[in-house]
């Protein structure tokens, strides 16, 4: 599937809770959201299969793929477009071995080392974070400001999309700095209209 990192959403069970996740999904593709990625940290392997295989019904026909968040085993059984990995995540090998050639495979990045290690044949795009603190990801790394960003985005072999702490405001800024878009939680998951919230960041489209 076609891979446009333009907005990039990551769901969160509790942020998406009020309206629920597979609706907030639908409202925000509608908006222009490019990519959803599955991030649930609390559920089994199995209730994740279960919202993968809803969230892909839910997508049919959108032409935005859904990636996994984590779990290969998840993206393999699934059926899902594709997986995101940290850097402590398993190995990038393991996981495009596992999930085919077709499959569509992300890692994060947050150093100029990781950078240098990075496997570009057998990945499709990186994710370059966090841009800014966010209450979003409890674990995160320090962040990068949009200086640090560019000097990622500059020395990347691969597409890339910023995440960590970015509202509308910042999109602007990404793309000057290198990135091909945002990657966001909370300005679209819990906010009252994600339709709108999703359509404001990609420009008033
Ligand atoms: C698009 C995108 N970029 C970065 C991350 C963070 O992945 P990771 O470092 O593995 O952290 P967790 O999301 O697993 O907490 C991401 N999920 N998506
Ligand atoms: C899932 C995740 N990964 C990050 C990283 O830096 O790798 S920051 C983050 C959370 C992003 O949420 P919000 O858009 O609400 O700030
Ligand atoms: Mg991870």
């Amino acid at each position: 599937m076609r891979l446009d990192l333009s907005l990039y959403l990551v769901t969160d069970p509790g942020l998406c809770a009020e309206r629920g996740m597979l609706e907030t999904v639908v409202v925000a593709v509608r908006g222009g959201v490019t990519v959803v990625q599955l991030r649930d940290k609390h559920a089994s392997d199995g209730e994740m299969i279960d919202q993968a295989r809803r969230l892909k019904a839910a997508l049919a026909g959108s032409g935005v793929p859904l990636i996994i968040n984590d779990r290969l085993a998840v993206a393999v059984e699934s059926g899902a477009d594709g997986l995101h990995i940290g850097q402590g995540d398993g190995e990038v090998a393991a996981a495009r071995a596992a999930l085919g050639e077709r499959a569509l495979l992300g890692l994060s990045v947050q150093t100029l080392e990781q950078m240098a290690r990075v496997d570009a044949e057998r990945l499709d795009y990186l994710g370059l974070g966090p841009v800014f603190a966010t209450p979003s990801k409890h674990d995160h790394a320090e962040p990068l400001g949009f200086d640090g960003l560019a000097r990622l985005a500059t020395a990347s072999p691969l597409p890339a999309v910023a995440i960590g702490g970015l509202k509308a405001e910042h999109a602007a800024a990404v793309r000057q700095a290198g990135a091909q878009g945002l990657a966001v939680i909370s300005a679209i998951c819990g906010r009252p209209d994600p339709e709108a919230a999703a359509r404001a960041i990609r420009g008033g489209r």
